[in-house]
């Protein structure tokens, strides 16, 4: 039976080795204009915050918002959590490894696979409740773990629930009449989602690391928060990496590709990848956000017809998933050429 391969305790090295060293140039990835723009910053609080988001989600596929009503210990609670588990001894953060075909646990990222280079990052997936991965970590406190991630997690619903509303109204599609899975009360309360703690340890030699490798979210949005420490870019058509910069008590927003199929194609998921730092770890926590599991996500009546046909055909969460699993940063294509050719 192949062993899964331990991940390395970051800490005691010194050098980038071969296996950790991509072959990316940073400079020409870098172009010096790009910081000329910058990701938009929304007040979730201004009354014209829904025009406002409708055109950072045609234009750029992510922005960050700020006033968004998350209490603020909330991060520094989950934040601690994150810490308490990334700082754990490294045998026993793989007693909450992620098995070979599961989702939720300790490991590299799951699009791993799909490079030959180790990236620079630890992460733990949390899928339904982390008790029993916590209970292995943690055997005398997991309780108190589990209760950040509750909130959190219940913080997090009610917030993806309104950037539902608000970025289907500048579509001009209103989720109590438009969309039936958002439920009698509009609130998207049968939605499902993930949480990923992302860990990036400081790096010997950052400008040949990769902390994250570039990839859109398999999500309808993604909600995340980073910590102090820079590091998360997103490709600008034409222009480049853009860096988005840690703002205080600001989210990022992110369109995933199952909000890409919903907006048929008006709504681009944004390409992504994180960056590490020569001196400072860096943590981040992603909540991924998607249908239930019953849901077909399909591109919306209101967006299609004579002149606009339907791009893709229509997907569960968990289809998509397993598209993207196999093909990877092709999936969109993949459910898009499956209705081009039937
Ligand atoms: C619900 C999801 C979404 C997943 C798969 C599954 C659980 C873990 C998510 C992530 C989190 C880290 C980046 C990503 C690309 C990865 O490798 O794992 C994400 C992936 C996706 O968005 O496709
Ligand atoms: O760490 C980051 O900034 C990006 C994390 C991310 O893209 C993810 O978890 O999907
Ligand atoms: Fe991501």
């Amino acid at each position: 039976m192949p062993s899964i391969r331990p991940h390395p305790d970051f800490t005691s090295l010194r050098e980038l080795p071969d296996s950790y060293a991509w072959n990316h140039q940073p400079d020409s990835d870098y172009p010096s204009s790009a910081d000329a723009e910058s990701v938009p910053i929304i007040d979730l609080t201004d009354p014209n915050a829904v025009q406002a988001i409708g055109h950072a989600c045609k234009t750029w596929g992510v922005f960050q918002v700020i006033n968004h009503g998350v209490p603020t210990h909330l991060f520094h609670m989950v934040e601690s959590t994150s810490r308490d588990l990334f700082s754990l001894p490294v045998n026993q953060k793989l007693k909450a490894a992620r098995s070979p075909d599961g989702v939720s646990g300790y490991g590299f990222a799951r699009i791993s696979s799909f490079f030959s280079k180790l990236m620079w990052s630890e992460g733990f997936t949390i899928v339904g409740s982390p008790q029993e991965h916590f209970r292995q970590l943690w055997p005398h406190n997991y309780i108190s773990h589990c209760d950040v991630i509750k909130e959190y997690k219940r913080e997090m619903k009610k917030l993806a629930g309104r950037l539902m509303c608000l970025m289907l109204g500048s579509l001009g599609i209103t989720a109590e009449q438009d969309i039936k899975w958002a439920g009698p009360k509009a609130d998207f309360k049968e939605a499902s989602a993930a949480v990923q703690l992302n860990y990036y340890p400081a790096c010997p030699d950052p400008d040949r690391a990769m902390g994250l490798a570039a990839h859109t979210d398999s999500t309808l949005l993604t909600v995340l928060y980073q910590n102090k420490t820079s590091g998360l870019q997103v490709l600008r058509e034409g222009v480049g990496w853009i860096r988005v910069p840690p703002v205080a008590e600001a989210l990022v927003i992110n369109i995933g590709d199952l909000m890409h199929i919903l907006s048929n194609g008006c709504f681009p998921s944004v390409l992504h990848r994180a960056m590490v730092n020569r001196t400072c770890h860096r943590l981040s926590i992603a909540y991924l956000y998607g249908p239930s599991s019953s849901v077909k996500i399909s591109p919306h009546p209101k967006l299609v017809g004579p002149s606009q046909p339907p791009l893709y055909r229509p997907v569960t969460w968990k289809e998509y998933l397993d598209t993207k699993a196999k093909h990877f940063n092709k999936a969109l294509s993949w459910v898009r050429a499956e209705l081009v050719s039937l």
